[in-house]
């Protein structure tokens, strides 16, 4: 475990590291969420006539509810499909990730394809992937393959961050409705009733060696990018197999608007008890099941478990077809 040096700068985007290698991509499973980012159809349509063009052969499935995306991408035959693709939010890649795992676990890996049509899309900024059709087609039909290092919150897999604190109630309370009406200014709306009207509670993060930290909150990173494109652990890589478990010690709502202020305006390097640490397993404790929400554990945006939480490594890596 070591310290992280922090940079007021951001770093370029982008994910060194990890062994690329290109695979022929010819047959893809769509996994779409007609739900998500505000109905986003027409990147999908742009992406899926790009890749037919190519000579690709794709099948599109949309979700009829939470979990579908993860059951279809569990059910998907790597005898008849060479890569899944994840047309949604970070939210639904979570759920095809999460599909995914029963097949790289067992030493069989199907590649993930991103079509980013979330409010953040922060994967795909993790992996410079854009927003455009022509690039997003490219990077699948390329077949070039950049592997990443998933974790685990309990047993369920995130790739990106796991959250406990603030952050986690503010995805346990957004509402849907308005995420869709007004986009990211919906996180922005709750964390501000949140600071408001949330009771200060304690967390205790204990690192691999034993090193113990009590918090305020704390999110623990695979991917340099938070919330879009703020920084909380700059040299967190998905490529890379290490945790960076990103502490915020002190309490109070002054404290909390004012960690929030950090992240948002790139300044959490100025403050002196913030911190960064690297770890291969994280355990974190607090108050569970009191009732006032304060136990969730988000993982890439949605609540993926309740405390206490034990995070590591998957101990696999996942093919991403990301150009
Ligand atoms: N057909 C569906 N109906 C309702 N919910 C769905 C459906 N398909 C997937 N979901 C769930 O919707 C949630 C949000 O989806 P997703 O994250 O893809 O979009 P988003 O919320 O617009 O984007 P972001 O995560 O970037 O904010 C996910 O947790 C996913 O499990």
């Amino acid at each position: 475990m070591r310290d992280t040096v922090l940079m007021d700068e951001n770093p370029a985007v982008g994910s060194g590291g990890g062994s690329d290698a290109t695979a022929e991509v010819r047959r893809l499973l769509v996994i779409h969420n007609p739900t998500a980012g505000g109905r986003r159809a027409r990147r999908l349509r742009a992406v899926v006539s790009r890749l037919e063009a190519r000579g690709l052969s794709v099948t599109v499935k949309p979700t009829g509810k939470r979990g579908d995306a993860e059951d279809f991408a569990r059910g998907a035959d790597p005898a008849e499909v060479d890569a899944v693709i994840a047309a949604g939010g970070d939210g639904t890649i979570n759920e095809v990730i999460n599909g995914l795992a029963v097949h790289a676990a067992a030493g069989l890996p199907l590649p993930l394809g991103i079509v980013p049509m979330g409010t953040a899309n922060v994967l795909a900024a993790e992996l410079g992937l854009g927003m455009d059709a022509e690039r997003i087609a490219a990077a699948i039909a390329g077949g070039r393959r950049t592997m990443i290092w998933p974790a685990l919150a309990n047993g369920r897999v995130f790739s990106l961050m796991a959250g406990v604190g603030l952050d986690a109630r503010v995805v346990e309370r957004v509402d849907p409705r308005v995420k869709r009406l007004i986009g990211k200014g919906a996180y922005v709306a709750e964390t501000l009733v949140q600071l408001a009207t949330r009771p200060d509670h304690r967390y205790r993060v204990t690192l691999d060696d034993g090193e113990a930290h009590d918090v305020a909150s704390v999110i623990v990173a695979k991917g340099h990018f938070y919330g879009g494109r703020f920084i909380c652990a700059p040299d967190a890589r998905l490529t890379e197999p290490e945790l960076h478990v990103c502490l915020f010690p002190r309490g109070g709502r002054l404290n909390a608007l004012r960690y929030v202020w950090g992240v948002t305006a790139g300044r959490l390097a100025r403050f002196p008890e913030y911190r960064v640490v690297t770890a291969k397993r994280v355990r974190i404790e607090g108050p569970a099941g009191d009732g006032l929400f304060a136990d969730a554990v988000q993982g890439d945006g949605d609540v993926l478990a309740r405390l206490p939480v034990e995070i590591a490594l998957a101990g696999w890596r996942l093919p991403v077809l990301a150009g």
